[in-house]
């Protein structure tokens, strides 16, 4: 038996915690990591013998430190490395949802994209191409309604691929302009340099040519120890932050 981690990301009020007890079956407690004052969610679920630890990250349209929610759903993802990011999106607007995916998918190709809600897109006329965008985004792609339980039992055998390695996606990345481009080649490997190859270089080096400091501060506090993101209990505990 096997034990992995999923983070859940995605825009506000797409169902992640929707979906997040579906799976947990409410069991989660509160728990604050990372020295914020983000409250997320911690649960498990089993799927083919294997365990997997949910962890329900807060809702952002980005990762790019506009918030402490952003930089919390950013550190964790960067730092604490979850087995897989699952990107849960609102399928009646794709279009806005899928910027945070390609964010992520920047991070990380150890991402499943969820397209919840799709009983609303239907009712909506929305056709959505699963195909298309799966392989456009070079991971896989799976619709569901979290609250009407469709679609689990394929997104479960998605996050088992990914998770297991079974999956080994080519995640799009985006081509900058020439000058960005050019900007990132040069930092790449500097960033390589100081943080080792363990962290997303590319992704790094945009954020900081995009002059992202609280980037940099995560990034020195992580390396330094002085900030771990081991989940410490925190009062109240027992409160369910999902809402
Ligand atoms: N129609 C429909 N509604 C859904 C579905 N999944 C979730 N919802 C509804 O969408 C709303 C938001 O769901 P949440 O699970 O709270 O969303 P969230 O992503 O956790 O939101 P934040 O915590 O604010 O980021 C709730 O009213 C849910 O009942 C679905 O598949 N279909
Ligand atoms: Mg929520």
């Amino acid at each position: 038996m096997s034990h992995y981690t999923v983070a859940f990301a995605g825009n506000p009020n797409t169902g992640k915690s929707t979906l997040f007890n579906l799976l947990t079956g409410l069991r989660q407690h509160t728990g604050n990591w990372a020295g914020k004052t983000v409250i997320t969610a911690e649960g498990e679920f089993t799927h083919n013998q294997h365990v997997y630890r949910a962890v329900d990250l807060p809702g952002t349209y980005s990762l790019y430190s506009n918030s402490a929610d952003e930089e919390a759903a950013r550190d964790y993802i960067i730092f604490e490395q979850p087995d897989v990011t699952l990107v849960v999106l609102d399928a009646t607007s794709l279009e806005r949802n899928l910027n945070l995916a390609l964010q992520v998918l920047e991070i990380t190709g150890r991402a499943v994209i969820c397209i919840n809600l799709i009983d609303e897109a239907k009712k909506l006329g929305i056709d959505i191409n699963l195909k298309a965008i799966s392989k456009r985004l070079g991971v896989p792609v799976v619709a569901i309604s979290a609250r009407n339980e469709i679609g689990i039992g394929a997104l479960l055998d998605q996050i088992e691929r990914v998770a297991t390695g079974a999956f080994t996606g080519k995640p799009l990345r985006i081509t900058y302009s020439e000058d960005i481009e050019r900007g990132i080649a040069e930092l790449i490997p500097l960033v390589e340099q100081t943080v080792g190859s363990r962290y997303p270089a590319r992704w790094i080096a945009l954020r900081l040519l995009d002059g992202d400091n609280s980037l940099l501060t995560s990034l020195k506090a992580y390396m330094g120890g002085s900030k771990s993101y081991g989940r410490k209990e925190v009062a109240g505990h027992g409160v369910p932050a999902c809402h």
